[in-house]
């Protein structure tokens, strides 16, 4: 995940490639209370692991269920048989109204029966999210409940310490047209309650049908078969009880594969692929949002799909405007909303002003966001009609802590205008995507002079690999530290026995089988380690004398040409920062900012003996300070590619700043670097 103030995404030119999706929040959400109100134990598979699903797993703990992880997307839920162990809890729900409403429903049912009293609150965005209607139902039943800051809104506090009556004789009645959610959290709850048949009758036309289509599907498949008499009317028999079905898969989420539908409906296909596959949801999802898949179809995407899989060729360019009611899918119809500006003609998406009360105002968000890219856009209090631009701007986008706005928006990095978009705040996918941008990036291309590269060149010692580091850390690119390749080539020449020595080398017999070796380096970069011929050599690598070896091998030019193609293929999206002693002048001339890192000799002779006592490697300073004397002149004095500042480069001597000194000065230059739109 990008957990940086922003992601430039570079201009993107095609895709191609397969993608598994995240399991289904909605689904995800639902079946983890189910399994916790549950008679038996229920196991939990390819489950979505995102911030609205751990803050209902934290709750459901908090309340005393036991829940074993069993791997990133899988837990085992021991059910609760519809009894607390916990009496009193308060509950934080972040901004999952998937996790505030379901569990309103069932605290206040099970401390109105029970016992008990249970507050439930989240950030302050969930404070603004209506849930006064499913209150007027829960009260209408006899449940306590008390709006702690303004009525109708969470936080909430139910139950009152002691068992209150329930009235389930009547029907309950709910408004069905802000949010299907209440109906679906008392679809939820009231089997816990179901002595006797309960009728839920809705109030007002009901919207996201396709969800309670879910949640029924879902209670069916947890024992309880709900009577549903057209969407007006849902009767829960007497005696309905949760029972487990021992295991569950999680379909992948519908909304998510929206943006990998539209991806394969806007990208040429990269060289080598035929568009996009989603794995881990297909056409004959339960959930709603697959019908994306028809809105996209319209707009003029080639789909084809089976059950669980669909597959995305560009079909009819460029897209069709559609004018489309969009209430069954109103969370994918935001990827609609982008895909419009690569439409011809107008698009208008009616129906929708569910997106008013959503994690932000969406119809302003979205309008306020498309209009940066150059759209027209108008917007009513329940649609917005979207005209694409005429000339295309690039863009910051604010992403208002919606996953959707981020999500969706990264496909304007497609425009004809080869202009780069600036996802602000882009960890907020991590709601129900936290891998977005990586799965993103996986399967796209651009041009490799369009992915951006920062060169830090210099001495060693001088604190590049430091510096690299954190400047890629806080843009979210990419590292090379070309050193250790050098330093691989001489680990690797010293397990075969190729000598290393300087009168060795230089025999033309030997600097070909080094060059040999080096073109076949059998090397593997994972999680921060080195691997060489499956052997980790992460720390094998960085000792004092394989910097030496690798400075004498690295003078080599067979070497150098055996490792210029594997330097050069590290520049991938949505950037690289690259250290070394040639990034600048030779692996990448273009290199939109080059630095010369430099410090005193006495200086990094006393970091690098601080850096190895710290290891525990013993050192003497004078033997440091002789040795990257020795080295700084091999390196600067060989004929290939010798180390020494590019042309264009900018000197930074960092012997008296500190280590974030230092990157904010790079960091300072690259923003300078950076066009208007990013100011
Ligand atoms: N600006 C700085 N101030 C103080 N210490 C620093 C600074 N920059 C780096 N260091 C420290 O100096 C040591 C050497 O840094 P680093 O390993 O990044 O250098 P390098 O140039 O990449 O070396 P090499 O070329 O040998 O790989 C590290 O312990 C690091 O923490
Ligand atoms: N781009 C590069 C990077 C490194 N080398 C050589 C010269 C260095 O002394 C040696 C080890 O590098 P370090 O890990 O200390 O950065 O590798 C080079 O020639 N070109």
């Amino acid at each position: 995940m990008y957990a940086i103030p922003f992601l430039d995404i570079p201009p993107l030119r095609s895709a191609g490639g397969t993608v598994t999706l995240p399991g289904s929040k909605s689904i995800s959400n639902r079946v983890l209370l189910l399994a916790a109100l549950s008679d038996g134990e229920t196991t939990l598979h390819d489950l979505l692991d995102s911030d609205d699903t751990r803050v209902m797993l934290t709750a459901l703990q908090t309340l005393g269920c036991q829940v074993t992880r069993l791997g990133p997307q899988q837990v085992k839920v021991q059910g609760l048989g519809g009894r607390l162990p916990v009496r009193q809890a308060q509950l934080f729900l972040g901004n999952a109204g998937t996790a505030m409403r379901p569990l309103t429903a069932a605290l206040a049912l099970l401390a109105s029966t029970h016992g008990g009293v249970f507050e439930l609150s989240g950030i302050p965005r969930m404070h603004e999210r209506p849930i006064g209607d499913l209150v007027d139902a829960l009260r209408q039943l006899g449940c306590p409940i008390a709006c702690l800051g303004r009525e109708g809104y969470p936080p909430l506090r139910v139950g009152h310490g002691a068992p209150v009556p329930l009235q389930l004789q009547a029907p309950i009645r709910v408004r069905g047209d802000v949010s299907s959610q209440f109906l679906t959290a008392l679809l939820l709850a009231l089997p816990l309650v179901a002595q006797q048949d309960v009728t839920i009758e809705v109030v007002g036309e009901l919207i996201s049908k396709p969800y309670i289509e879910i949640t029924l599907a879902l209670l069916a498949r947890f024992g309880v078969a709900v009577i549903r008499d057209g969407w007006q009317r849902f009767t829960i028999p007497a005696g309905s009880r949760y029972r487990s079905p021992g295991g569950v898969h999680v379909e992948g989420d519908a909304s998510s594969a929206s943006y990998f539908i539209a991806l394969g409906a806007i990208a040429p296909a990269s060289p080598g692929h035929d568009g996009i596959t989603i794995q881990g949801v297909g056409l004959a999802s339960m959930q709603g949002d697959i019908r994306f898949v028809d809105a996209a179809r319209a707009m003029g995407a080639d789909i084809t799909g089976s059950a669980n899989q669909l597959h995305i060729r560009r079909g009819h360019w460029p897209l069709k405007a559609i004018d489309l009611d969009c209430n069954h899918i109103p969370d994918a119809a935001m990827t609609l909303a982008v895909m419009a500006l690569y439409a011809q003609g107008t698009t208008t998406l009616r129906n929708i002003a569910s997106w008013r009360v959503k994690e932000t105002d969406r119809i302003a968000a979205m309008a306020c966001e498309l209009r940066k890219l150059g759209a027209t856009v108008e917007e009513a209090h329940d649609a917005i009609r979207i005209t694409p631009p005429t000339h295309w701007h690039a863009a910051r986008i604010h992403t208002y802590d919606d996953h959707r706005v981020a999500m969706c928006f990264s496909l304007a990095a497609f425009n004809p205008a080869g202009q780069p978009v600036r996802i602000e705040d882009p960890k907020c996918v991590a709601k129900t995507f936290p891998d977005y941008f990586e799965t993103l990036f996986g399967v796209c291309q651009a041009a490799p002079a369009d992915i951006p590269v920062i060169c830090i060149d210099g001495p060693t010692a001088s604190g590049k690999g430091t510096l690299a580091t954190a400047v890629a850390e806080r843009l979210g690119y990419h590292v090379l530290d070309s050193g250790v390749l050098y330093r691989l080539v001489g680990l690797a020449a010293e397990r075969q026995g190729i000598p290393t020595d300087a009168a060795s080398l230089t025999q033309p017999a030997v600097a070909e089988r080094l060059g040999q070796l080096a073109a076949t380096l059998p090397v593997r970069f994972d999680a921060g380690r080195v691997w060489l011929d499956g052997e980790d050599v992460s720390d094998a690598v960085r000792t004092e004398s394989a910097g030496m070896a690798a400075s004498r091998v690295s003078a080599l030019p067979p070497v150098r040409q055996a490792l210029l193609d594997l330097q050069r293929r590290f520049r991938a999206l949505p950037g690289l920062v690259a250290d070394g002693r040639d990034m600048g002048t030779v692996i990448f001339p273009d290199a939109a900012l080059k630095v010369f890192l430099t410090a005193s000799a006495e200086q990094r002779a006393n970091r690098r003996h601080k850096q190895l006592i710290s290891k525990g490697i013993p050192a003497r300073i004078e033997d440091l300070l002789a040795d990257l004397k020795a080295r700084d002149a091999r390196d600067m004095s060989r004929q290939d590619a010798p180390l020494k500042p590019a042309e264009d480069a900018l000197p930074l001597d960092n012997s008296a700043q500190s280590i974030e000194e230092s990157v904010q000065q790079v960091l300072a230059w690259w923003q300078a670097r950076r066009p208007d739109w990013a100011h």
